[in-house]
């Protein structure tokens, strides 16, 4: 009787340390062991210890994800350390989550990026789905980004799109013709952001220089270098995209390994200077506009006279004017980017666009925003390049209030959501030859009337659903009448020596050529055309 008891004794301490040795090491040493749920997850890889499948992300995800989606099929799972992340890849998946589970994907992850780089989420971008973000969107859509306001402040945009127009005519006009060439994205960023800080602040925010301060130019201007705009706007939009270890493992979040955490810090810092240059600026000159109140205007009304749901704080205002200025920039510059890099390696698509243009428009005037719907083939070149090249490839991130189902698959509560844009616009189960530059897919047969405002998911540069980007119309907008005006007013070379244009990505929130555009223009129409 006692040997029994010992034999048993020893037996059941076998199996309970076995018990717990297992638990250990699935609970500790492989996270991506998937627990008890009470659906199966999707399909996903296995990862790695602790960390998961971080390291098969690498330095392009959208690339790497859509890689992996081939093996795993259009919804999987993947264990990012402590944290779960599914992600969509092909129409089909996108409609599940942005469509039919909008609702519960409606907030975003509040990480290192929103926490550093957007005032601690008070943002529209990054702030829940509440008051507070329906306020915010409220205001932008009346007064900046609708219809209605697009139309207000048409000549502000025809205005700037000279003045880049004349700086690009000064860079063509060097003593040897050609010599010359014009950063592009920096000349986008010139115009682009000039157009939204005048509907903002009533006044040009940013100059062609170089130099911080030009003393020649006008009182009217705050005056920030274009360029050193632009380049501070890819830092941070860059630094937002990159998948930061310690957001995934936020037990080791203090030693910021990547110095991910560190560089978001010092560039907000630079942001919050500038912006707040720009509302002191503003509010000194008041006066002014008594009568007739810009953007900002409306905006530091809402903090001094509205109270409780209805109050903006400052926070509130310099993040979003941080919103604005930043999503607002890059990710048209880097459609129109593109899309004059195709055409410079296509020639053919750049002489059909000129040809339709001359037959339009004519060479005596530059084109007008009026003239875009009478502009097919301008109009397929834009939608090739949202779904070749999207500036936001990977969306922005969204997360679920909810565990829910997703096509048969367990999604739990507080998952991660990324829809892969870039791998549904190069998906050859929808697009013949994807990887083509081909403008005339959308102009007969099934794509000819595809929407790219998220209603058609084989298309949705700008995402879709209750979050879908608040700046889409704006967006379209300046990019088919910036691309447009420069294809029609200039001849476009590749610098002397250079053969074809390199297509290099380089991945953050928005996707960036790696080496910008740098190209030689010739104007092509009267000279009256260039005026601002
Ligand atoms: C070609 C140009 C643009 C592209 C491709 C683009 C793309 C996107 C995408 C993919 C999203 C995320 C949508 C989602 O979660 O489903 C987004 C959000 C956003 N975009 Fe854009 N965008 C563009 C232009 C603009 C412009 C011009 C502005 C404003 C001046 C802007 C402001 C915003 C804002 C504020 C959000 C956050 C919306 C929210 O969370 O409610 N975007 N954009």
């Amino acid at each position: 009787m006692a040997i029994d008891t010992i034999i048993i004794f020893r037996e059941l301490s076998a199996a309970i340390l076995i018990y717990l040795l297992t638990h250990f090491f699935i609970r500790f040493l492989i996270p991506f062991a998937k627990p008890s749920h009470p659906g199966q997850l999707p399909p996903g890889p296995r990862g790695w210890p602790i960390i998961g499948a971080l390291p098969q992300l690498g330095t392009m995800p959208h690339v790497a994800l859509a890689n992996m989606a081939r093996k795993y099929g259009p919804i999987m799972y993947l264990k990012l350390g402590s944290s779960g992340m599914v992600v969509a890849s092909n129409p089909e998946a996108a409609r599940a989550f942005l469509k039919t589970l909008d609702a519960n994907f409606s907030n975003r992850p509040i990480d290192a990026g929103p926490t550093y780089l957007a005032y601690n989420a008070q943002d529209l971008a990054f702030s829940d789905y509440g008051p507070k973000w329906k306020l915010l969107r409220k205001l932008c859509n009346l007064h900046m980004l609708g219809a209605k306001a697009l139309e207000d402040w048409a000549h502000v945009r025809t205005v700037e799109v000279g003045h880049m127009l004349q700086a690009m005519c000064e860079c063509s006009s060097g003593s040897k013709g050609y010599n010359k060439p014009v950063v592009v994205p920096e000349m986008l960023t010139y115009a682009i952001a000039n157009m939204i800080g005048r509907v903002i602040l009533s006044r040009r925010a940013f100059n062609i220089v170089t130099s911080k301060l030009d003393s020649s130019s006008s009182s009217s201007s705050i005056l920030e270098s274009a360029s050193e705009f632009h380049h501070m706007v890819v830092e941070l939009m860059t630094m937002a995209g990159l998948f930061n270890i310690g957001d995934f493992i936020p037990s080791i979040a203090w030693m910021d390994l990547q110095g991910i955490r560190r560089g978001m810090k010092i560039i907000q810092k630079k942001f919050d200077e500038l912006l707040m240059r720009m509302i002191t600026e503003h509010t000194e000159s008041a006066h002014e506009r008594r009568g007739n109140p810009d953007f900002l205007d409306i905006l530091m009304a809402a903090n001094r006279e509205n109270s409780g749901e209805s109050q903006l704080s400052i926070i509130n205002i310099k993040a979003l004017l941080l919103d604005l200025f930043t999503a607002g920039t890059d990710t048209s510059s880097s459609i129109i980017e593109w899309a004059l890099t195709e055409m410079l390696n296509n020639p053919r698509i750049l002489n059909r666009a000129q040809e339709e243009m001359d037959q339009v428009i004519g060479r005596n005037r530059r084109l007008e925003e009026s003239d875009i719907p009478k502009l097919p083939y301008l109009k397929a070149i834009c939608k090739e390049t949202f779904r070749k090249h999207p500036s936001t490839p990977l969306n922005l991130p969204r997360v679920s209030s909810e565990a829910c189902q997703v096509d048969g698959f367990y999604v739990p509560k507080n998952t991660r959501l990324i829809v892969n844009i870039w791998a549904i616009g190069r998906d050859p189960n929808v697009w013949e030859n994807p990887l083509d530059f081909t403008p005339e897919r959308f102009l007969s047969g099934k794509y000819a009337n595809i929407d790219p405002r998220g209603n058609n998911f084989e298309l949705i540069p700008f995402g879709a659903g209750r979050r879908i980007c608040a700046g889409a119309r704006m967006g379209i907008g300046m990019v088919e009448y910036i691309l447009g005006t420069l294809v029609h007013s200039f001849d476009w070379k590749l610098p002397d020596g250079v053969v074809a244009v390199d297509m290099e990505e380089s991945f953050g929130i928005a996707l960036q050529k790696a080496v910008p555009l740098s190209a030689s223009v010739t104007p092509r129409l009267l000279p009256s055309a260039y005026t601002a």
